[in-house]
């Protein structure tokens, strides 16, 4: 795996455009910005084009959509596939709520994304399997998550990250996982959008291979969690969330090489 491509990133500071939901979208930017990328959120649809224009990719978060927003995307979406910025769609709850599943379909279908980044439960529903989501949650399902994860990138032809305790990430045919993390991060709301945000922003550094954006920045955010939990002596989301933060400026490459579970 490319791991410099977190060097990478630092130097050229690429600016990620974040259609984010009301819920996490401080913590998103915060550690978009402490990893070394430079986030901006946008709810305008008159801006569109300048800010697809002046971002290295987007990151579309259906979190708390509106059908104001849900235009907005559409608008985004097609731009970026214009100016060739690569696209992130973070599907949040699909798999709970069918009016959701239905706007990520339409989605889909309007315009090309590079990244679909889910849960279980998300990915799942996508891919049109059976599995039981929990509102935000993966909740629970028998499959095989490979199988799953790369029946969606078929389906849709792009690259997929199933997360979880294992990161399953296909491009539809090939596979790698990612075996890093705690358990700490279900504990903390906006992990999954956080990990989102920071698929685009190492898709914005590599464009041409977002199949090997996707792992690194599984494998950046799964092992800086990690050693913030080594370091934890209690069960301390709110502690967990403010030291990931401050993990995320100061990792280095050999730190995440030399407790990398990547299979
Ligand atoms: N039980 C776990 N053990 C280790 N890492 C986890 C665990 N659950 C989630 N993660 C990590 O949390 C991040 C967010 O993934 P996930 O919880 O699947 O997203 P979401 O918040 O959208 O449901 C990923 O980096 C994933 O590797
Ligand atoms: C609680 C909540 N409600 C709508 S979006 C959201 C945050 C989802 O965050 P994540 O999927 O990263 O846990
Ligand atoms: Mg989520």
């Amino acid at each position: 795996m490319e791991l410099q491509l977190l060097n990478t990133l630092r130097d050229h500071n690429p600016i990620v455009f974040n259609i984010a939901n009301f819920v996490t979208v401080q913590d998103v930017a915060n550690g978009l910005n402490a990893l070394g990328a430079s986030p901006i959120m946008s709810a305008e649809v008159q801006e569109a084009e300048t800010m697809v224009q002046i971002a290295g990719a987007v990151c579309i978060n259906l979190g708390t959509l509106t059908t104001t927003q849900i235009d907005q995307m559409r608008v985004v979406g097609k731009l970026a596939n214009q100016y060739h910025k690569p696209v992130v769609l973070d599907p949040v709850a699909v798999g709970a709520v069918p009016y959701r599943k239905e706007v990520a379909l339409g989605l889909l279908s309007d315009f090309q994304v590079d990244v679909i980044r889910g849960n279980a439960g998300e990915i799942a529903a996508l891919a049109g399997m059976d599995w039981q989501a929990k509102g935000i949650d993966a909740g629970s399902g028998q499959g095989d998550l490979v199988e799953i994860a790369q029946a969606c990138a078929q389906q849709f032809q792009c690259c997929v990250i199933l997360s979880g305790p294992t990161d399953v990430i296909t491009d539809g045919q090939r596979v790698v996982k990612v075996a890093n993390g705690t358990p700490l991060f279900q504990r903390h709301v906006g992990s999954g959008d956080l990990l989102s945000s920071i698929v685009a922003a190492f898709t914005a550094v590599s464009s041409t291979d977002v199949y090997q954006a996707a792992q690194v920045a599984c494998l950046v955010l799964a092992g800086a969690g990690e050693l913030v939990a080594s370091q934890l002596t209690a069960d301390r989301p709110a502690t967990f969330a403010i030291d990931l933060i401050d993990r995320l400026s100061l990792v280095t490459v050999s730190e995440i090489q030399t407790i990398a579970k990547v299979d």
